[in-house]
């Protein structure tokens, strides 16, 4: 299990995400089980009921993340956000989405102003997000704008112990996806993803890995061109910057034991080229780090698994390596020179 370190300024702050997901259950299970996992303090930001309907433990509801430390031994620190009603596990409303995004919202802004060392977000559910207006195709992009970066120049990473992937393109339709690819946004991605290895995790000199977007990676153009006229250009203007990049590699065969052990993050074109090979390998431990932000944002690599929500079945695991993550990032950040 990672180390953590003990001495961050404040607390960590975790939104619950929507109130009928999993997020409730195993951020509460995270607190249960805080000296085991190794976690340092933190406080949970969201409507105390959803915590209520499935966890019969201690709460402290707290007006300011600095109230949190004391508290964290005895009790799980809340901000508490109310909800227009509260909702049943497995079942999720219209006031819980608006919920899971004010609580979103306050955690981003206790970061930005320092109030809290780092953000990990409980899990939303994007189709509910859409139904009242999000206007984002994911957190990462809604944290992104709140810190006034633009969408292009953050990347969202899946790290587990022995994989990190970031997708170029994340949450569109498959359909779009080689329109929306262009040298500039893999160079951008790529970019992102180096250096936020550099600061988030220490990693002097990161090794980048770029997936091709056909089969085989094009096969020299015979099955598509996108390699040839958009990937291999990025990789070019990356590699004269100075950084270690190879590709584009054939997506099929990036991912095995030996290849693995070449590069410490890999660039893929969409979503599940990324996600699949992080989930199958590690979903009990893959993290959502966001890199390129002003500030530390992780979460854990799940959904909201309404389908058992409410049942006291959710592996609070990925949520536990999360938290472990933002606070080692917090860490690094803070020592680095
Ligand atoms: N970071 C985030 O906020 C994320 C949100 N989502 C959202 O979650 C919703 C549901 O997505 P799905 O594709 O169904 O993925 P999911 O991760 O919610 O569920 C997939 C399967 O894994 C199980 N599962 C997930 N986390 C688990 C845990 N901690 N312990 C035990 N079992 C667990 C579920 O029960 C389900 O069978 C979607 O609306 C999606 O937008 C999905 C991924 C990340
Ligand atoms: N599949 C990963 C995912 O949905 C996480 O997205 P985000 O909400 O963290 O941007």
């Amino acid at each position: 299990m990672q180390q953590v370190p003990s001495t961050l300024d404040n607390p960590i702050a975790i939104s619950l995400g929507d109130p009928a997901g999993i997020g409730p259950e195993v951020i509460a299970k995270c607190w249960d089980h805080r000296a085991d996992f190794n976690l340092p303090p933190f406080v949970a930001i969201g409507d105390g009921r959803a915590l209520a309907a499935v966890w019969d433990g201690p709460i402290e509801v707290v007006d300011d993340p600095s109230e949190a430390d004391a508290a964290f031994d005895y009790a799980l620190p809340l901000l508490q956000l109310s909800a227009a009603e509260s909702d049943i596990p497995g079942h999720p409303s219209v006031a819980g989405a608006h919920c899971s995004l004010d609580s979103l919202e306050l955690a981003v802004g206790l970061a930005r102003s320092g109030s809290a060392s780092a953000v990990v977000t409980g899990p939303v559910a994007k189709e509910q997000l859409y139904a009242i207006g999000f206007q984002h195709p994911g957190q990462t992009e809604f944290v992104a704008e709140r810190c006034g970066i633009s969408p292009s120049n953050v990347v969202m990473m899946l790290a587990g112990p022995t994989l990190r992937t970031v997708p170029v393109t994340t949450h569109l339709p498959l359909r779009d996806v080689p329109d929306a690819l262009s040298v500039q946004l893999i160079e951008s991605r790529g970019r992102a993803a180096l250096r936020g290895l550099q600061r988030n995790f220490g990693i002097a000199n990161p090794r980048l890995a770029v997936s091709g977007l056909n089969p085989h990676a094009g096969e020299g153009g015979s099955l598509g061109r996108a390699e040839i006229e958009i990937i291999e250009p990025a990789i070019a203007a990356l590699t004269a910057e100075g950084w270690h990049v190879t590709g584009p590699h054939p997506a099929d065969t990036m991912f095995h034991d030996r290849a693995r052990a070449k590069y410490d993050v890999a660039l893929c074109m969409y979503h599940d080229q990324a996600l699949i090979p992080i989930k199958a390998l590690h979903f009990e431990e893959a993290v959502n780090v966001t890199l390129g932000l002003p500030i530390v944002r992780t979460a854990p690599d799940h959904g909201t698994a309404f389908d058992i929500a409410g049942q006291d079945r959710a592996d609070p695991r990925p949520m536990a390596a999360a938290i472990r993550m933002a606070a080692q990032c917090a860490m690094i950040r803070t020592e680095a020179p």
